[in-house]
């Protein structure tokens, strides 16, 4: 049977539907979870999808962390479950304290919108496995809100531990300490990162393949990696 993950929408969200359909493209069964609810439905995996909850009030993703629903996630999350965050889930994800750091306006104070090249530093976690480590790849990139901070001490204990997922390469979009692009916890089964894997899973809808010379598939992988992980442990 198909891995079930959990798409959860939130007042605000934009993304949940391609992250659905990504899910499925990577052979899994894509869940639609409500943020009003406190039930995770038995999914195997859960995602926070990218968009504007609450219309980045206070700051991106900091409200919707207190959503009903992530009461459950970070239980979930503290036991094992795999969690992915896209960009305002990302958000999501450190203002819930289930990854370190914050996410503070883009340096220049714009908001972003491109094809990023990233390199994949750790690929010994459950949403990143099925690429080689060390890879560079090509993927959307759209926020106003992804500088990544973390204070000096916290900053050295991400790198020493490896929790440096991707790592923005050839340019810095919004300022953030170390090109830090995207984080693991420690464990591997929550990642978060602000570039937009959903969006580069078929051909004629993700990056420009002519100008990047990328594959415009460069994001599957992301779901592939959860879904054979969990197909793995059944
Ligand atoms: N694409 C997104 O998820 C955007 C996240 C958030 N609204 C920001 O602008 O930073």
């Amino acid at each position: 049977m198909s891995p079930r993950v959990g798409v959860i929408t939130f007042p605000g969200s934009l993304d949940d539907r391609d992250a659905q359909r990504a899910v499925r493209l990577a052979g899994g069964e894509a869940v639609a979870l409500w943020h009003g609810e406190h039930d995770l439905h038995g999914v195997d995996a859960i995602i926070l999808p990218g968009g504007f909850s609450y219309g980045d009030y206070l700051r991106a993703g900091a409200i919707a962390s207190h959503s009903p629903i992530m009461a459950e996630v970070i239980t979930a999350a503290n036991t094992g479950l795999p969690v992915l965050g896209i960009c305002n889930g990302f958000q999501m994800l450190t203002e819930a304290h289930l990854l370190p750091g914050g996410l503070i306006r883009n340096d220049h104070g714009k908001f972003v919108c491109r094809d990023q090249v990233l390199r994949v530093e750790n690929n010994d976690t459950v949403w990143t496995n099925a690429y080689e480590k060390n890879a560079e790849i090509t993927i959307p990139l759209k926020n106003g809100e992804g500088g990544f901070i973390a204070d000096d001490e916290t900053l050295a204990r991400i790198e020493g531990e490896g929790q440096v997922a991707f790592r923005y390469v050839d340019v810095n979009p919004n300022g953030s300490r170390n090109n830090i692009a995207g984080l693991t916890n420690e464990r591997g089964n929550v990642v978060g990162l602000m570039p937009h894997p959903e969006h580069a899973v078929e051909l004629g809808f993700g990056p420009d393949t002519a100008t990047h010379m990328a594959s415009g598939l460069d994001g599957l992988p992301i779901f592939r990696s959860a879904v054979e992980a969990l197909l793995a442990r059944v």
